[in-house]
């Protein structure tokens, strides 16, 4: 069955020009790509004699594909492509539409708030807070500022009264200091819904890569500092405004490893931690960065490290982050179904495939170019 529900043949037509029988290479060269032949394109300035003479020695077999914009799924041709929808991508033969432009849908058409995720954290404005936790930039490899912007004026018009923002700085797929703008402009949003009566707020914050977005359970430490500073309230630096604290913090730290601070009241007392009642959103649509922070959430066994407070609350993720672990349980949008990829092809008609990959891919590879399938070999 493919994924319309009808009935699809496996069969292979024989290729015209390939011969059968002899041994193909597919190989993915991470990060290269040809642009505008300018000196500020480190490819085409760099010796690059093995690929010269690939083109150069077959010119007529040459061809360029696009791994960014729609040609992958995602919402415009500036849209600039990245790991995890490449790894989507490759091998699908058909374009799926990725997280990113998944999640603009379901907020155009307000399904998003239809959904079952939703519904399951709204029960929790009544009495709880919104927490509200993830990247901070328009990378649109993550997370989007507009998308973050929509959540928090659609929550807010379906019932969330008090709301808080734990922010993780960028500097990675946008420019490094452009923080400051963004934390701005949040700010004057959160301004704005307070004028409306939403008790708005940023809590929390830090820098991508020290606080929060690990992947592939490199160091926990690094969602432990997150967790300390989102559930806890507690930091090692506290102020009473985020964009002072971003400012003041760049001046030994450039975005990306901002240390992690709470935002504090009169009192010194953390203005947003997480409480029994109360709801949580990770608004990354990409996984690979949120996953650990969604198994700190979600496990009651969780023991990577002493979470020392575990609040009873209702969580939910932009999307789903992993398939299998069925992680987290609760979804805003459901995640791309990529279905009939090439290596299920092959395999169905007797082709053996060797497929070798860096461990650290797993989890977006399985989904895509190389799903799983009996049969195929696979090297870690
Ligand atoms: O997470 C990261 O490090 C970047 O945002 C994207 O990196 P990748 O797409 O190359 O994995």
């Amino acid at each position: 069955m493919g994924s319309s529900g009808q009935q699809v043949s496996w069969k292979l037509a024989d290729h015209p020009t390939l011969p059968k029988g002899k041994t193909l290479a597919l190989i993915v060269l991470d990060g290269w790509g040809e642009y505008k032949p300018d000196e500020y394109n480190c490819i085409h300035v760099a010796q690059t004699p093995t690929m010269d003479s690939l083109k150069q020695g077959a010119p007529e077999k040459w061809r360029l594909i696009r791994a960014h914009g729609k040609a992958v799924g995602l919402p415009t041709e500036d849209d600039m492509g990245n790991s995890e929808v490449g790894h989507n991508a490759l091998g699908a033969g058909r374009i799926f539409a990725q997280g990113a432009k998944l999640v603009d849908i379901a907020l155009a058409s307000g399904k998003i708030y239809e959904g079952e995720g939703f519904k399951y954290i709204s029960e929790c404005f009544e009495k709880g807070t919104l927490h509200l936790i993830g990247l901070l930039s328009d990378g649109g490899v993550h997370s989007r500022l507009d998308q973050l912007q929509l959540l928090l004026k659609g929550a807010s018009e379906r019932g969330a009264k008090r709301i808080r923002v734990h922010i993780l700085t960028d500097g990675r797929d946008v420019l490094d200091g452009s923080s400051v703008g963004f934390v701005e402009t949040l700010e004057s949003d959160l301004a704005k819904l307070r004028e409306n009566g939403v008790d708005a707020r940023i809590a929390s914050g830090g820098g991508r890569m020290y606080v929060t977005m690990d992947r592939y359970e490199n160091d926990w430490d690094v969602v432990k500092r997150g967790w300390d500073a989102q559930v806890r309230g507690e930091a090692p630096h506290k102020f009473t405004n985020a964009v002072e604290a971003v400012k003041k913090l760049r001046e030994n730290a450039n975005d990306q490893y901002l240390p992690p601070f709470v935002i504090v009241d009169e009192n010194e007392k953390a203005v947003g931690p997480i409480e029994d009642g109360d709801a949580v959103v990770t608004f990354n649509f990409r996984a690979d960065r949120m996953v650990m922070l969604a198994k700190a959430l979600e496990h009651q066994d969780f023991d990577k490290f002493d979470r020392v407070k575990v609040p009873k609350i209702r969580y939910a993720g932009m999307l789903q982050y992993d398939g299998e672990l069925k992680l987290p349980g609760h979804y805003l949008v459901s995640p791309p179904e990529i279905d009939r990829t090439s290596g299920e092809y092959l395999v169905h008609n007797g082709v053996r495939t060797f497929a070798c990959r860096p461990p650290s891919d797993d989890p977006q590879v399985k989904g895509g170019l190389m799903k799983l399938v009996s049969h195929s070999i696979h090297i870690l």
